[in-house]
This record gives C-alpha cells, structure tokens and sequence, in this order.
C-alpha cells in the first residue's frame, strides 16, 4: 500500500492523495492513497456504500473533493484540468445521456465535444459501434435502448477520443454476457496497446480473472491494493474480500419469510 506521505507517482495512471469527501454528517471517502500503475487493468471492489462511486468521481473530475490531489499521468487534475480531463475517458455510475440523439447521434456528439474532426468522429464512431454490436441500433433513439445498449453506447461515449486512461464504473452491470465478453475482450486490447483501465465492480470471479490489479475499498478507505494475486495471496479474491472486509450476517432473523403451512 502507498505510505500516506509519499508524494505523488508521476508515472502512475492515476495517483491519488489524501482524498476525502464528505456528504453532510456522512464521511464518504476518509484519506484514500492509491496509485494505478500506467498499464494496468486495475479492479475497484468494495461493499455497497465503500466510497467507490465518490472515490473514482473525484479521481475523474466530476465531484471535487474536501481534501486530496489527484494526478493523471502526472498533471493535477484539479489544478490543470484543461490538460487532465483530456487523458480521461469515463463511464460514470447511473451514466445521463442525452437519450433522444440515436446512438449514432450521441457518439458524434461526444467525438465533437472532445474536439474530434467529423471525418474522424464519423470512422472511430462506425468502429465502436460494430465492436459493441450496436450496428443495427444506431438510428435507434438511446431512451429506446434497453439497459445493457445503454451501457454499451456510453462506453463507446468514452472511448471516442481514444484517451489513455479509463476509468468505468460497473461497466457490465446489465450487459449480456456475450456483449460482456466482447467489452473484455476490447479492453483488454486498449490494455494490451498500453492503455489503462479502471473498472469497478462486484463481481470479484470477473475482477480475480480479468484484471492485473486491485484495490479493496471498504468504510471511504484503502484496505489493500496490488497485484491480484498479491492481494488475494492464495485465496480467492472473493474468500479474501469477505475476510478482509468482515460483515457475513447470519441469514437468520427473516423467519416471517418462510412460506409453511402453519404461518398465520
Ligand atoms: N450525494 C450524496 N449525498 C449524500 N450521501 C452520499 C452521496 N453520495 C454518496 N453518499 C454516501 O457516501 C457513501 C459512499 O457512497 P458511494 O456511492 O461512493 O459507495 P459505493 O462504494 O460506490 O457503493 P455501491 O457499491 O453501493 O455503488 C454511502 O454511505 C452513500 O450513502
């Protein structure tokens, strides 16, 4: 794990310090230190509430944070967007659209907003659209999709600018598992051609086979980060998490919900 102190990787994908963030009463994220080494196809796993959301939404630009820097590639996200955002292509969680453009429509509009030429936008948009198999949609209005289309044009959305880093949140959340073989498989080329991905996920057999790194996140904090198999140490990412991370309830307690006979 980072040392606090450390100062930031300049050569990490992203490097974060100090980050915290609180809502109200409510301490999303308490002192995250994190560095995603350029390369890597890093796994961000905790339990629902960790901080993930809050975490990676600081790390992106969308929600500024309390306390803590966040560099990219060695610029300060926050003190140099304009060079930062650039570098970043992101699947926020519970991802807004502008949902009456077609699919088509929307990559155009996401290619130009990144200032992309439309002959460029035009090609990489007719790529992405046939890598996500969303070809025979792509005059469908987005509002039409269905939730995993949704997720898949947003994807494209956030790749169009072909950035070096990206950072997904759940990005196979409602995604078939054809279509979520197919988003592996073109991560893991973007990976393989020297790009980095961020995903977060609940899914740690998904996380443990697919990603090189992860980070388990729990209560706004860093409870380990490394190498998958540094991490797990033999075990099963997922024996690990729920060893590290505590909280199994007995399943006891919901007796009411027993169908039987004798209920009244
Ligand atoms: N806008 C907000 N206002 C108030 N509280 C918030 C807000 N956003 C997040 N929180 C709180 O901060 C904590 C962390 O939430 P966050 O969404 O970052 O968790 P998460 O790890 O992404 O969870 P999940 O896996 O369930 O998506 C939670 O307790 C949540 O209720």
């Amino acid at each position: 794990m980072t040392h606090p102190t450390a100062p930031p990787d300049p050569a990490a994908a992203l490097s974060l310090r100090g980050l915290w963030r609180r809502f109200g009463d409510k301490i999303a994220v308490s002192g995250v230190d994190l560095d995603v080494p350029a390369g890597s196809f890093f796994g961000l796993v905790g339990p629902n509430g960790a901080g993930k959301t809050t975490a990676l939404s600081m790390a992106t630009g969308l929600l500024r944070p309390d306390f803590g820097t966040v560099h990219v590639l060695g610029t300060d996200l926050w003190a140099r967007p304009d060079e930062a955002k650039p570098l970043l292509g992101v699947l926020p969680d519970g991802v807004r659209l502008f949902d009456r453009l077609t699919g088509a429509q929307l990559l155009t509009y996401s290619g130009l907003l990144r200032g992309l030429d439309r002959d460029t936008v035009a090609r990489r948009g007719e790529d992405l659209l046939r890598a996500m198999d969303l070809l025979a949609d792509r005059d469908t209005l987005v509002v039409d999709y269905s939730a995993g289309m949704t997720k898949k044009i947003a994807l494209a959305g956030a790749m169009i600018h072909a950035p070096r880093v990206l950072v997904l949140d759940e990005p196979f959340e409602a995604v078939d598992p054809v279509s979520a073989a197919n988003i592996r498989a073109i991560l893991q080329r973007y990976v393989d051609g020297g790009g980095t991905v961020v995903v977060s996920s609940h899914v740690m057999d998904l996380v443990q086979r697919m990603c090189s790194h992860v980070a388990i996140i729990a209560g706004g904090h860093v409870l380990d980060a490394g190498t998958v198999d540094a991490v797990r140490g033999g075990q099963s990412l997922e024996d690990r998490f729920v060893a590290l991370v505590g909280g199994r309830q007995e399943s006891g307690g919901l007796e009411w919900l027993r169908t039987s006979s004798d209920s009244s």
